[in-house]
Order: structure tokens, then C-alpha cells, then sequence
């Protein structure tokens, strides 16, 4: 307790520290709106933020970005301080109804889910990891109906964004130099990294640009940031255009209801609470919501867009009857694959916050503050369920040069609601040693969930239900992939830092043989964790898709002037992390627009 309060302390001296890279008095606030606009955005996240910038670049037409928070603020700036983010006031604070068959370890079997509720969206949260998931993903959508979306339709739009600035990687043909998104790896790595991406090798994994011609292998990652501070989406799209006249960006306002013309299919006006006063705006052509795979199903639903049945248990007319809110899909991983490290390497709070490393990064921009949320390594894998045949891996390993006992249990542990009992049993008494951790990120699940309304309330938080693990497959293949992952820690590579397996048991596991895969699968139940990577709840598919929410140019089906354009469109989970295809999905959602309104 006294630590946390020296850290917390230490919160205002680090922001002040780091007010080169910050700049809070940039003014987004719009102060009068007008009447009506061209287009209306709903929500300025990862994709919304893309969206509003790129329409604005028409001198012509009047755009309005409407988003619930406020802007960023320096803490979010520096890169290892990703997780204390989380339940702040930039935090939308969700959480899943308890798991049947997952999260067993963590508080009330519920699943901690933080959105970012501040321009930016969950790009100012995450730990910035830029990957764009594999070629096959976009090849199966576009399979399955989501023409125009194949990997050779969405590669340039990656690249659009894109100014890539790593020598090794910026013109290996498969990035882009020049765009908004500027996409780097930290100058520093601990030694840990490369021990990461050699044990890789050892298991016959090649080291390679994870993002490139190849989705298998191993990496040291690139992130979403420039001169070591985090680059949201918000910094990168929206800063350098503040000053266009025709884009206005309303902050502290939240999109209540879409007001929908039952008889023309258009939305007319869109009303939303403006620093709590109901305000009103009319729509002359389009309103896009990018409200994100929780809100952007919610704000239909609320709208009379959704499943019948269900708007009607809450005496919400139905306009439109939509399969809203299923298909809900996320990444998760097995939160115990943690291991013991002998050698003082790895990235443990008292040798991160020294002075000297905090003018370090303050003079050169470099030094363990700017890893990426700690996490070192990306590893796309193999399991015996994947196809030997196709270049698609179902396991993405998440290297972190740390652990929950890193910083004593300050953030993660907090952030994942880890139960006082499996902390105190399993890793209390490691606190502040040396540790890593290589967390198996399941990539394509079959347990797939929903988001349904709690109330007609727009301030009650949805039911959110993804019920993890509850497909039999995902729990045998989770297994495997810890296997891989124990393997990975016992190659030369890392032996030489003295890594270890984690010497205390989980307690709720003690009846299976340790290490066993009964052993293995209740570790996996106990300490579920979500990746953040929700999608799918807006799904896009053919139009005479009855599981399709939107067309494959994103127009909500059987709406004349509405679009979705998030996370939430996609109709399979891309195999790796969201941010960088919400990008995507946002510039390729600009230029359709702009085609269908000449
Ligand atoms: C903690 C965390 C770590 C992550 N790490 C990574 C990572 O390292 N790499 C990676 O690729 N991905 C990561 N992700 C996932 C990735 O950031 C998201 O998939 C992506 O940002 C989603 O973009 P979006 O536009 O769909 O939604 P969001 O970015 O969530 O944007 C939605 C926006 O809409 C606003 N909004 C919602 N409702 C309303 C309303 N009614 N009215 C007005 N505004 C509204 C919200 O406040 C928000 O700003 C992480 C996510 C989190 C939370």
C-alpha cells in the first residue's frame, strides 16, 4: 500500500516530466455547433477519429465528430503505463455478466472490460502493438461475402495510413511511408526480447516482419508511436487538421438516439447529451456510427435497429429487425503462463522508475518507459489444431518481459480483478522479482457471445455475455498452446537468464497432476484474461445475410443514410490484435463514402 501511494505520488512529477511529449492545450472543443452537418461521426476511437479526418478532407462538406470524452492526457503519453489506464476517468469501465466456464479467478467470474470513453477511443488504452492479422482473415470474409474486402483490396489501405520508420522493415514492400499513423518499435529493448524472438527460432519459427508476407513467425513488435510517446489515433488523424473550418468536434457529448424516418429509411437528426444538455443536430447526408463494438450496437438497438423480440422487452419500437449485438467476438489468453527469471532482466518497478531512466526518457525518448505496455515479443503459432497447410496461425503469444508481481501488483493484477486469494497464494510471495510471462492469445475462438440492452437507458451499461471457453475445441487448443509456450522458456535462450516454471501451483488446480492438461485447462479457466479485442456485434456480410448487420459498404441494411464503420463490422476476429484493422476498416469506410457522394 505504502508503494502504491509513492507511485501514485510520483504521478504528477512524471506528468510534468513528460510535457514535451504532450501538449493537453490543443484546443478540439468545438464551442457552437451548427444546425445541421453533411455528416455526422459517432464516436471519435480508432476508426471514428480516421473517419471524420478523412471526409473533412473535402473543403465542401460540413462534418461533425461527436464523441462522449475528453482528450487524452499525459500519463497516456508514456507507453509502459498503458495498464493504469484502466478504471480511470478516460475508461469506459465495462464488465461481462459472469463466466460459466472461464474466469474462475478473477472477482465475481467477471471479465474486467476497458474502452477507451476519450478522443482517441481505445487507441489512447492499448498497449499499441501495430498488427494487421493475417491474409487469410480477409481472404475468408471476403469468401463469405463481404466483397471488396480480400486482402488485396485492404492491403493498400494499411499502407495508406502508414509511415513506418523502422530501416529493417519501412521498405521491405509491404509497408507505407508518409501517412498520419506513424509506426515504430521503442528504441530500447531489454535483452529479454531477443531471447524471445531466438527461442522462436529454436522451435522452428522464423523471425520475421509478422506484418509482411508472412503471418507466421516471430517478432520484436512494432508499435503506434513516435518520439516514444503513444500515438493515438486522435494525434495522428485529427491534430493535424483541427484547423479545417468544416470539421467540428464535439467532446463531452454522447449520442443518445438516432431519430429514424420509418417511411424514407433515413435518420433525420441525431440527438446527444452535450456536457449533459440534450442537443439536437439534423444529418444532410450521412451519420457513421464508429461508437465501437460495445456502444455502436447499443446506440442501434436504442435507435430501433436490433433484434425484434428483444427491442420489445424493452418497448423500444423496432425499425429494423437486425441480428444487433451476436456475434460477439474477442480474443482471450491464459493469464497464468508466468515464469521465474534468476537474472536481474526483466522490467521490475524499482529499476524502471529511477530518476535517471526518467531523464532518460524525457532527454532522448528512450529507456523501458517507452516498451509497449511491457509487451516484448509476438509470436504467431502453431498448435496441432491449425492447418500445417495454410499460413494461418490460431495462437498469437504475447512475450512480456514481467509479470503481475512487476510493480507488486499494482496494475495488472488490478486491472484483471485477480482474486485477493489466487494472488496472495500464487503470487504475492514473488512480489518485485524477476519474471516473464508468455501469454497464449487465442486468435479465431468458436465461443462466440453477445451484447444485449440492460435497459432503454443509454447511460445503463449493456449486458455484455462473450462466453469465453465455452466451445469444448477452445479449451483443448489453449492447452496446447501453453505447452508451446513452457517450451519456448526451456530453449538455451532463455535458460541463460535462469527462467524457470512458476513454482506455486494454483490452489483451485491442486487436484490435477501438475502440468498435466487437465492441470493446464484449469489454469486457463482460472485466470481468463481478455486481449480488449471485442468485434463483430455490427457484423458485415451479403446483403441477403440473415446473420449481417451491415452491407460490405458498411450501410446498415435497409437504411437509406447509416453506416457503421468500427470494430464491431467485422465478421470473423481478425488473427491478431484490432487496432490497426479498425484503421483500416475506417479508410476504406472514407473512401466508399466519398464514392456513393459525389
Ligand atoms: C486496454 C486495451 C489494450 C489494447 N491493446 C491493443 C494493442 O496493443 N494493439 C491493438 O491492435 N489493439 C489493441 N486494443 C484493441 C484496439 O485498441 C481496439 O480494437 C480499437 O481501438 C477499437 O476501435 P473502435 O474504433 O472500434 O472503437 P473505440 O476505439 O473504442 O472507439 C469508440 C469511441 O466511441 C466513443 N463513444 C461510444 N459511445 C458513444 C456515444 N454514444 N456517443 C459518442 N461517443 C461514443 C467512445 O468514447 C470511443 O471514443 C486494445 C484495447 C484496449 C482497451
Amino acid at each position: 500500500m505504502a508503494t502504491r501511494s509513492i507511485v501514485l505520488r510520483m504521478m504528477p512529477l512524471l506528468a510534468g516530466m513528460f510535457s514535451r511529449l504532450a501538449d493537453e492545450n490543443i484546443e478540439f472543443q468545438q464551442n457552437a455547433l451548427n444546425l445541421n452537418y453533411d455528416y455526422v461521426v459517432i464516436g471519435g476511437g480508432s476508426s471514428g477519429a480516421v473517419v471524420a479526418s478523412r471526409l473533412s478532407e473535402n473543403p465542401k462538406v460540413s462534418v461533425l465528430l461527436i464523441e462522449s470524452g475528453g482528450t487524452e492526457n499525459q500519463l497516456s503519453d508514456v507507453p509502459i503505463l498503458a495498464a493504469t489506464l484502466q478504471k480511470s476517468a478516460l475508461d469506459w469501465k465495462y464488465l461481462t455478466v459472469p463466466q460459466e466456464k472461464a474466469c474462475f479467478g478473477l472477482d465475481n467470474r467477471q471479465s474486467y472490460w476497458p474502452r477507451g470513453k476519450v478522443l482517441g477511443g481505445c487507441s489512447v488504452l492499448n498497449y499499441m502493438l501495430y498488427v494487421r492479422g493475417c491474409h487469410e482473415d480477409y481472404d475468408q470474409w471476403a469468401a463469405h461475402g463481404a466483397e471488396g474486402w480480400s486482402w488485396n483490396d485492404v492491403f493498400r489501405y494499411f499502407v495508406k495510413s502508414e509511415d513506418n520508420r523502422d530501416p529493417d522493415i519501412k521498405d521491405n514492400g509491404w509497408h507505407g511511408k508518409g501517412g498520419y499513423l506513424t509506426v515504430q518499435r521503442p528504441k530500447y529493448q531489454t535483452v529479454l526480447a531477443q531471447a524471445f524472438v531466438d527461442a522462436g527460432k529454436y522451435l522452428g519459427y522464423p523471425s520475421t516482419d509478422t506484418n509482411g508476407a508472412q503471418c507466421t513467425g516471430f517478432m520484436v513488435p512494432q508499435g503506434t508511436i513516435r518520439g516514444g510517446a503513444r500515438l493515438s489515433t486522435s494525434r495522428a488523424f485529427l491534430e493535424p487538421v483541427l484547423k479545417r473550418p468544416n470539421l467540428h468536434i464535439s467532446l463531452f457529448s454522447t449520442a443518445t438516439k438516432l431519430n429514424i424516418n420509418k417511411h424514407t429509411r433515413r435518420v433525420e437528426s441525431v440527438t446527444f447529451d452535450r456536457f449533459g444538455v440534450p442537443t439536437l443536430v439534423y444529418v444532410n447526408r450521412e451519420v457513421i456510427v464508429s461508437a465501437g463494438a460495445v456502444n455502436s450496437p447499443q446506440l442501434l438497438m436504442l435507435s430501433g435497429i436490433g433484434p425484434r423480440e428483444h427491442l420489445a422487452e424493452h418497448g423500444i419500437e423496432c425499425i429494423e429487425d437486425l441480428p444487433v449485438g451476436l456475434n460477439l467476438q474477442d480474443h482471450i489468453f491464459a493469464g497464468g503462463v508466468n515464469f521465474l527469471v534468476r537474472d536481474p532482466v526483466s522490467v521490475v518497478q524499482s529499476r524502471v522508475f529511477t530518476m535517471d531512466l526518467l531523464r532518460t526518457y524525457q532527454g532522448n525518448a528512450t529507456g523501458p518507459l517507452t516498451l509497449l505496455g511491457g509487451v516484448e515479443g509476438l509470436g504467431f503459432i502453431k498448435t496441432k489444431y491449425a492447418d500445417p497447410k495454410k499460413d494461418w496461425p490460431d495462437f498469437e503469444i504475447h512475450f512480456a518481459s514481467g509479470s503481475p508481481v512487476s510493480d507488486g501488483g499494482q496494475t495488472l493484477r488490478i486491472a484483471n480483478g485477480l482474486q485477493q486469494r489466487l494472488w496472495e497464494s500464487v503470487y504475492e510471495p514473488h512480489n518485485y522479482e524477476d519474471t516473464v510471462s508468455l501469454y497464449p492469445v487465442m486468435l479465431r475462438p468458436k465461443s462466440v457471445g453477445y451484447i444485449k440492452l440492460r435497459s432503454r437507458s443509454p447511460y445503463e451499461h449493456p449486458l455484455i455475455d462473450p462466453k469465453y471457453l465455452t466451445a469444448p475445441e477452445d479449451i483443448l487448443s489453449m492447452v496446447e498452446a501453453i505447452k508451446i509456450c513452457m517450451e519456448l522458456i526451456k530453449t538455451p535462450p532463455f535458460r541463460r537468464y535462469g527462467t524457470t516454471l512458476w513454482d506455486i501451483p494454483f490452489p483451485e488446480c491442486k487436484g490435477y497432476e501438475l502440468y498435466s492438461d487437465e492441470y493446464l485447462a484449469c489454469v486457463a479457466r482460472t485466470y481468463t484474461s481478455t486481449l480488449y479485442h471485442p468485434v463483430g456485434t455490427c457484423k458485415m456480410g451479403a446483403v441477403n445475410d440473415p446473420t449481417a448487420v451491415v452491407d460490405p459498404r458498411l450501410r446498415v441494411k435497409n437504411m437509406r443514410n447509416l453506416r457503421v464503420v468500427d470494430a464491431s463490422i467485422m465478421p470473423k476476429i481478425v488473427s491478431g490484435n484490432t487496432n490497426a484493422p479498425a484503421i483500416m476498416i475506417a479508410e476504406k469506410a472514407a473512401d466508399m463514402i466519398k464514392e456513393d457522394n459525389p
